[in-house]
């Protein structure tokens, strides 16, 4: 396995790009480390696919390099970077068993036949497929023609990365999160390189130790989980990642000072920077109805199983909280308090403030 850096990539699929709207990969620069469980979030779009292809060699950068533990490929072709894919469709013989499946990648790089059992016998046992290995896999359903897929994916011991584009899109939804979960076990099994690339927050957040959020071409966040839910570095991550996402409330700000609809904010530390445009940050879990805070009234109320979700207007602008408990009814009168270490500035979407120490 490998460490795979990415250094100073771009990509447009224009021959003459003129700016940076031209541009899929604006400008990437990424350490992905050896035997690192990694995922690639971002909306439709966003560029993702354009970068998996880019580590894959299916696509070659316009500028920019890829290096697999300091070595560069960025002109080798896709069969010399020594690369498993998973793709979001299962790519397997029908008329084949699911052993012979299994052990198609190891038979076509010469790898000794009782290697071949070990290693199939090992995977299947991982994936809980043992009993299917003399199957044909005509015969199997969706699901597991796609785990199959994955077992493919998983077999070699010599690739420098796995990458998995979408895996789970033909995944009954009632077996996703048992294959999520399945994943993830892989990977501290197996410990290889792995790229995750998905626009579900749930599966990047299940798999990934550590998830890289793109928007627009760009990496606008890396990070564990924790820390793009805690301190989101840009709107975006905040907005995207959560459910519901964080609130982003255009402010007026004046001499350190943040005004919401009129109303003076505190914020959880020292501002940083000046002008452009400003919002606070602040996730609908830290904010919470109280005798005091801001004057509101609620515009909905939605129940979504273990809580709720209040929606209240404060002037023109909508804010959502979580809520335990009784809710207010629609159109009644609130105020709603925000947690000061929680409440954030993002000026032209990116944070501004200090983390309270
Ligand atoms: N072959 C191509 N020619 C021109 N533009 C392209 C091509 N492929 C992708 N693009 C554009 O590049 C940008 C990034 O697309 P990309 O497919 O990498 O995004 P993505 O995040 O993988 O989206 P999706 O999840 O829908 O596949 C988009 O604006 C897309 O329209």
């Amino acid at each position: 396995m490998a460490k795979i850096t990415l250094s100073n990539l771009r990509h447009s699929y224009f021959p003459n790009p003129s700016g940076p709207e031209d541009y899929a990969l604006k400008a990437i620069d990424l350490d992905w480390q050896d035997g690192g469980a990694y995922a690639l979030l971002g909306p439709s779009g966003c560029g993702k696919s354009t970068l998996l292809n880019i580590i894959s060699g299916l696509l070659v950068p316009s500028e920019g390099r890829i290096l697999f533990d300091g070595k560069d490929v960025t002109d080798l072709p896709p069969d010399q970077r020594n690369i498993a894919q998973v793709f979001q469709f299962p790519v397997i013989y029908d008329t084949m068993t699911v052993r012979n499946n299994l052990a198609f990648p190891l038979r076509n790089r010469g790898v000794p036949e009782a290697k071949i059992a070990e290693r199939v016998a090992e995977i299947a046992g991982m994936l809980d497929v043992e009993d299917m290995l003399d199957t044909r896999a005509a015969h199997l359903s969706p699901d597991n023609k796609q785990k199959i897929s994955m077992g493919r994916g998983l077999v070699r011991d010599d690739v420098n990365v796995v990458m998995f584009d979408e895996p789970l899109t033909v995944i009954d939804p009632h077996l996703k999160w048992k294959l999520r979960s399945k994943l993830k076990e892989l990977h501290q099994r197996v410990r290889a390189t792995m790229i995750y690339v998905t626009h579900d927050q749930t599966e990047a957040l299940t798999f990934a130790d550590q998830v890289v959020v793109m928007q627009d071409g760009e990496v606008v966040q890396i990070g564990t989980p924790v820390e793009l839910f805690d301190r989101p570095q840009h709107t975006f991550v905040g907005h995207f990642i959560g459910s519901p996402g964080m609130n982003v409330l255009p402010v007026v700000e004046n001499g350190g000072a943040v005004h919401f609809e009129g109303h003076p904010v505190a914020l959880e530390g020292s501002i940083a920077g000046e002008g452009g445009k400003t919002a606070i940050g602040i996730r609908p879990e830290f904010v919470t109805l109280s005798d005091a805070g801001l004057p509101a009234r609620v515009r909905k109320v939605s129940d979504v199983g273990r809580h709720s979700v209040v929606e209240a207007m404060v002037g023109d602008t909508p804010v959502k909280a979580v809520v335990e408990g009784d809710v207010p009814e629609q159109g009644a009168p609130v105020h709603l308090a925000f947690r000061q270490d929680q409440t954030r500035l993002y000026r032209n979407d990116w944070i501004a403030t200090e983390a309270a120490s």
